[in-house]
């Protein structure tokens, strides 16, 4: 495949943002920042059987999970996701349907955001690789940072906890598994925009998105903030369907696993009562799940199990 037919074959012919100045086409592209607000800039890259398997996901899927995980981050600084661009590493056998089948699946997502490709960059490569670099903007007093949390805030998250994790479990047990919500769940996750509106008229909200599993997101928010964080595992909310599996096999999932793509965070305890109801309203599923304990300077997170209190050390995904 050439790459200039590549090109040819994924400029978009019109763009959704007024701001883009100028596209794809040229050595780079031109954007217009939206007055007043501030970028925001994200990367994240999936690697076939690092992050994904041909045995049960399509060309359309990967797309579309790899632009999800960018956005996620953007929604979890506070941002509206505006722009991307796409490196892909591609082994020599893939042929035009292929990459247009790729470019289709972010595209499906990109359309939910309003979001335009603005550029990127190929190269061959053993294994499909993808990069995206993504822009989103905010006002300035409307970032979400992890070092954010105070003592007294709510601890707070958005969705089921888990459920891409058990999604990929059904997968690795049978790869032919029809699709189900679970599966869904893992092969096609959709952040929560809607989250950025119902939080829109807070003040100060502390934020970060569920990749590596809840254990690792809770422990970077203690160290970026310096706060110690206490939450009940009973109050962390599970799909009805998964309470029935193993309670060990569970607790990693519901821990550990990571790749939902929801929100975790913490704000005071006055706009959580807002942020409860505004959330409500615009159907985003929100749970307390415990506490910011105290200020600290040796960050730590407790979990409370009945009535046990344990550390909850980081057991997210580490890549070797
Ligand atoms: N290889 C790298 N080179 C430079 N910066 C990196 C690299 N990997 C991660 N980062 C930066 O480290 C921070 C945390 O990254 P990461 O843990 O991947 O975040 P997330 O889990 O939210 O995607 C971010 O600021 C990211 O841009
Ligand atoms: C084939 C396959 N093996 C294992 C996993 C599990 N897995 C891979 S990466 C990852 C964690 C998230 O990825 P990372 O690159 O750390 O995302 P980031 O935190 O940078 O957003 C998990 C749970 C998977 N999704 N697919
Ligand atoms: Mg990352
Ligand atoms: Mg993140
Ligand atoms: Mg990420």
């Amino acid at each position: 495949m050439k790459e200039t037919d590549l090109i040819k074959q994924i400029t978009p012919s019109f763009y959704r943002r007024s701001s883009v100045v100028t596209g794809i086409g040229d050595d780079g592209a031109v954007i217009k920042p939206p007055s007043g607000h501030e970028l925001v800039v994200v990367a994240d890259a999936m690697i076939e059987d690092v992050h994904f398997s041909f045995n049960y996901m399509d060309l359309s899927d990967i797309g579309h999970r790899v632009l999800a995980a960018n956005v996620s981050d953007l929604i979890a600084m506070g941002s509206e996701p505006l722009y991307y661009l796409i490196t892909i590493g591609v082994p020599s056998d893939y042929n035009h349907n292929d990459i247009q089948s790729l470019y289709d699946g972010m595209n499906e997502l990109a359309k939910v955001y309003n979001m335009d490709l603005i550029g990127g960059d190929t190269t061959s490569s053993s294994k499909l690789m993808i990069s995206i670099t993504a822009f989103g903007s905010v006002l300035p007093n409307k970032k979400r940072l992890r070092f954010q949390a105070e003592s007294g805030d709510v601890v707070f998250v958005t969705g089921n906890l888990g459920e891409s994790g058990y999604g990929l479990h059904l997968l690795n047990d049978d790869p032919k598994s029809k699709d189900n919500y679970f599966i869904n769940r893992h092969k096609r996750p959709v952040p929560r925009q809607a989250f950025l509106q119902a939080s829109q008229s807070l003040n100060r909200i502390c934020l970060n998105d569920i990749s590596d599993g809840i254990s690792t997101e809770l422990n970077e928010i203690a160290e970026a903030s310096l706060v110690n964080i206490e939450i009940n595992y009973e109050s962390l909310p599970v799909h009805q369907d998964m309470t029935k599996l193993n309670s060990t096999f569970l607790k990693q999932l519901v821990l550990s696993a990571g790749e939902d793509f929801e929100l975790v965070g913490t704000c005071s305890v006055q706009e959580w009562k807002q942020l409860e109801q505004l959330s409500q309203k615009l159907n985003v599923p929100i749970k307390s799940i415990g506490s910011v304990t105290s200020s600290s300077s040796n960050p730590k997170v407790n979990l409370i199990e009945s009535d046990q209190t344990t550390i909850l050390e980081r057991k997210g995904y580490e890549h070797s």
